[in-house]
């Protein structure tokens, strides 16, 4: 029986500032939930965003609010092991709040997968690979930090592949700041950009035309997320992948850009799709139409990353790779063991539930109180 949930806000540094076309981040808001079983399991979730309400139409806040005030008392008393019919309530009562419905959904399956004493990846449909490989974002606002920071990365054999944040300069700007970065790099490394959003159709063009003569492998959300007829415009006009990310609200949405052949690639996400199962859902869905997958983050701590990680553990094809770095661009961890990334890769963690253990003594001092 559920008995008991709990949320947490956690204003965590930044290594360095992050900034994004919508927001400057040097601190990230972890929102963490705890679900309290009356058999003694308790299983963890979270539901962190980006910038506020910067980026999505759920602040740290309302999310923590809406899972106190409506959330919660709904599943009271349910069956901690009926999982999917625990969320099918929520579901059908709640509207809207993706991301707070993706920490609930987390946390019931990181019970479950204790309870049953295998990964939520078990619980999923079963794991076909033990390891990630993980993309770092270069977005300190400055070239020559960005090649520092991409060369060092390279070094320590963290990562390969990095994604440059765009959008908040001019399109010109951007695109010699981007080329830049690639003829440092060279074949060494995949280059990609992620606008979120900045660019209007005809910017689109020009921007991603002098991209993919340079060389960039991918280019992430050019236009707004509801422009959903520029988005096939550009995939069609263009060789080098589009992918949708904002654009991408769960499994309606890729159905729906699948059918319209909106994009190459979708950023799988678990709190934009509200929750594993329904990220699973647009997985299968990019699957059958040919769409490549990417494991998406936002920025999430140790247990959003995991629980991410338990899903794309299933992928059969995962071509894109991930972006699952979330807990290396904080200065607090609320593991007690941190993820492990080695070889370019983020290890799965293969211990029962996300397969990962909160430091509530830590969290209890790092909480907003
Ligand atoms: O993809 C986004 O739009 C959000 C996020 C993911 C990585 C990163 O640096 O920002
Ligand atoms: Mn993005």
């Amino acid at each position: 029986m559920i008995s008991n949930i709990e949320t947490f806000l956690v204003d965590v540094p930044t290594i360095r500032p992050h900034k994004l076309s919508v927001a400057t981040m040097n601190t990230q808001t972890l929102v963490l939930v705890r679900i309290r079983c009356a058999d003694g399991i308790e299983g963890w979730g979270e539901a962190t965003t980006i910038g506020g309400l910067a980026y999505g139409e759920e602040s740290p806040e309302s999310i923590k609010a809406n899972i106190d005030t409506h959330i919660a008392p709904l599943l009271a008393g349910m069956d901690a092991s009926a999982v999917a019919k625990a969320m099918a309530r929520v579901r059908k009562v709640i509207q809207g709040n993706r991301f707070a419905k993706c920490a609930i959904e987390t946390a019931l399956l990181d019970a479950q997968g204790r309870r049953l004493g295998v990964p939520v990846s078990e619980l999923l449909g079963g794991r076909v690979r033990d390891s990630l490989p993980v993309a770092w974002t270069l977005a300190s606002g400055d070239t020559a930090k960005d090649i520092a920071e991409a060369e060092k990365m390279l070094e320590l054999r963290r990562h390969r592949i990095f994604k440059l944040k765009i959008g908040a300069r001019s399109v010109n700007e951007d695109v010699a700041h981007v080329l830049a970065i690639k003829r440092a790099l060279g074949d060494t490394a995949s280059v990609r950009v992620d606008v979120n959003q900045a660019w209007s159709e005809l910017q689109a063009m020009r921007g991603i035309a002098a991209l993919q003569d340079g060389g960039v492998d991918l280019v992430e959300q050019p236009v707004r997320f509801d422009n959903r007829d520029a988005m096939r415009r550009l995939a069609r006009r263009f060789d080098v992948a589009i992918m949708a990310d904002e654009s991408l609200h769960g499994p309606v949405d890729a159905y729906n850009i699948a059918r319209t052949e909106g994009a190459d690639v979708f950023a799988v996400k678990i709190a934009q799709s509200g929750g594993l199962v329904p990220a699973q859902q647009v997985a299968a869905v990019a699957q059958l139409a040919g769409i490549g997958l990417y494991g998406g983050t936002m920025l999430e701590g140790g247990i959003g990353t995991a629980a991410t990680a338990q899903l794309c553990a299933t992928f059969t094809d995962l071509s894109w790779d991930t972006e699952l770095f979330g807990p290396l661009l904080l200065t607090e961890e609320v593991l007690r063991e941190p993820l492990v990334y080695r070889d370019f890769m983020l290890q799965v963690p293969t211990g029962p539930g996300l397969g990962v253990a909160v430091d509530t003594d830590r969290l209890r001092f790092m909480c907003r109180k």
